[in-house]
């Protein structure tokens, strides 16, 4: 059942993915009708659960209108209405298309006919207290158009609580775009499998809180659909733990057990190359994302003129101070005897300005696995390097190379994608191709791509990691568990993404004690580590 319950939440479909998987659980023998009974079963439980009969119900009546839209959405939306009736709640139907599936129409015959009122104007509606929006799920296909767009313009104006089946009701399945006009809801329904729509940065301010309502797809059948390893998943806790898993914990459990026998140089040597006179800020914020990884062995090149300062903010790291141009930003070399191979892994790029591009040229020439970010994004873009646009940086550079661009540096690093904006997940995978590095797209829903095609999603976040620094804090952590992994065979990608979750829990756990406006980057630091100690 755990097992199930993890798989089930890693999964993403599309819409078309979706259509296949339920063709086959139809051609296997169970009815329409009979999975259509059985999912409102499961929504009108939830929804009985969210918005009880009873003093503490969140609504002051219990009159509730049901949108309903001529496909399958619709016919959910009737169910759920029907059993709402007779389990006490006052029920208006607003079904505003005359054309509708055959199932839908027989649902809404039934629901007439125990006296339910039923109406093609939305206005007959505007006493309720909640809506439940059974008006398109993954078969919208086009932009929705009179008179269903201006009845979803009235029920957003009426700031009541919304419900959504499935996907709110205008979103595209697939991209989150929006096709016209859509639901605002405060309650999303996921039915079965996440989509991928659900996960896209466009759908984000539609949705409200989302779950997966879960009706027993078989997982023989997801696989036969996405394949054994499917190439999107969401990185959930459970995806977190089951790292943790495959280590047998010596000690206490945190998120990389150590073995008993070990020493510093084991647990990951890492060099962060980082920070100028003018972004100083940025090398101690990389830094301390380190240390709160648990590296084992942390190295930190900064121009000269920052030594005393880093010492002083992380006295137990070996600072390399190295040569600083006009500007302040390291010049040509880090020290001459420096061995960059001895490293595990290198993070590079926050507060280092563009001066800094001989150092950029020096990492890139290494062999050891080796995140860009920040500036050594803006670096590699001025190099127009061809890697980027022929898939061959990892095969250059014989070693693991990750980029972590938020928008701005993706487009200047790949402006020949000018994907949609909406779809970031396919801009994302375009990217990791084309350049052969593991391309890791910040944002609202960040998403992680390897060239292989493999995309993690990170499910989770809170806009107050909408603040200067927060990036930077990222870098040095991932460097931190990039440089770990190495002897625990855990998958670079995987690494990335595991940095992205545990830097958002992080923001997450900080907001719920600080509020949103109380999470600096510095704060964002001190997070890290209370979301590991499982
Ligand atoms: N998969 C599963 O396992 C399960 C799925 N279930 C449920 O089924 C839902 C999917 O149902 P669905 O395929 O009937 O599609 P749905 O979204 O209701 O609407 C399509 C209808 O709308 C129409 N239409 C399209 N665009 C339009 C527009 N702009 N303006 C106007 N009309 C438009 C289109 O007709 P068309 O005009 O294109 O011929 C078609 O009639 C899914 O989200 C979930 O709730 C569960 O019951 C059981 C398990
Ligand atoms: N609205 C948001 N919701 C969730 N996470 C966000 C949001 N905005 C930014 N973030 C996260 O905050 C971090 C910001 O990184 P970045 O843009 O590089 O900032 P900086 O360079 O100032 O450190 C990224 O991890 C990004 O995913
Ligand atoms: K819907």
């Amino acid at each position: 059942m755990q097992y199930r319950q993890a798989a089930i939440e890693q999964f993403v479909v599309t819409a078309q993915q979706m259509r296949d998987i339920e063709g086959r659980i139809f051609a296997a023998g169970i009815p329409v009708a009979a999975l259509m009974e059985k999912v409102a079963g499961l929504i009108t439980h939830r929804i009985m659960q969210l918005f009880p009969i009873s003093l503490s119900s969140p609504l002051s009546s219990h009159r509730i209108g049901v949108l309903v839209g001529p496909g399958h959405n619709g016919g959910d939306a009737l169910v759920v209405a029907r059993e709402l009736h007779f389990r006490g709640y006052e029920i208006y139907v607003y079904h505003p298309l005359f054309k509708q599936k055959e199932l839908t129409s027989q649902h809404l015959k039934y629901v007439e006919s125990l006296g339910i009122p039923c109406y093609q104007s939305v206005e007959k509606l505007k006493n309720c207290d909640l809506f439940i929006d059974g008006l398109f799920g993954f078969g919208l296909q086009r932009a929705i158009a009179e008179p269903v767009a201006s009845a979803i313009n009235i029920i957003n104006q009426s700031n009541k609580p919304v419900v959504s089946i499935d996907v709110p009701s205008g979103l595209h399945t697939d991209t989150g775009e929006v096709l016209g006009i859509a639901i605002h809801a405060t309650h999303t329904l996921c039915l079965g499998l996440w989509k991928l729509g659900l996960l896209q940065e466009s759908a984000l301010e539609y949705l409200g809180k989302t779950e997966l309502i879960d009706f027993d797809i078989p997982l023989a059948d997801i696989k036969a659909i996405l394949g054994e390893s499917p190439k999107i998943k969401r990185f959930t806790t459970q995806v977190a733990r089951s790292i943790i898993g495959k280590e047998k914990a010596s000690t206490n459990s945190t998120l990389l057990p150590r073995k008993l026998v070990t020493h510093k140089y084991k647990e990951g040597r890492l060099l962060l190359v980082c920070g100028s006179s003018r972004y100083a800020g940025a090398a101690i914020l990389t830094s301390l994302g380190a240390r709160a990884s648990g590296v084992g062995m942390l190295t930190v090149a900064v121009p000269e003129s920052l030594k005393h300062l880093m010492v002083s903010k992380l006295p137990e790291a070996l600072i390399l101070s190295c040569p600083e141009t006009e500007s302040g930003a390291i010049s040509q070399l880090l020290p001459n005897n420096i061995d960059l191979n001895s490293f595990a892994a290198i993070a590079c790029g926050p507060g280092l300005t563009t001066d800094a591009i001989s150092v950029v040229k020096q990492l890139l020439n290494s062999t050891v696995p080796l995140i860009l970010d920040a500036d050594a994004l803006n670096i590699l873009a001025q190099m127009k390097n061809p890697w980027l646009e022929q898939g061959t940086i990892d095969k250059t550079r014989k070693a693991t190379t990750i980029l972590t661009p938020h928008t701005g540096e993706f487009s200047r690093l790949f402006p020949k994608i000018n994907e949609k904006q909406q779809d970031r997940i396919k801009a994302v995978k375009k990217a990791a191709k084309q350049s052969g590095a593991i391309v890791l797209l910040k944002g609202p829903r960040t998403a992680i791509a390897n060239p292989q095609g493999e995309i993690w999603i990170n499910p989770e976040s809170t806009p107050a990691l909408a603040r200067g620094g927060s990036g930077d804090v990222l870098t040095g952590l991932m460097g931190g568990l990039l440089a770990q992994s190495i002897s625990r065979e855990i998958a670079p990608d995987t690494v990335t993404a595991l940095a992205t979750w545990w830097h958002s829990q992080a923001g997450i756990l900080a907001a719920v004690e600080r509020t949103e406006l109380g999470v600096d980057a510095f704060t964002l630091t001190q997070y890290l580590m209370r979301v590991v100690s499982f």
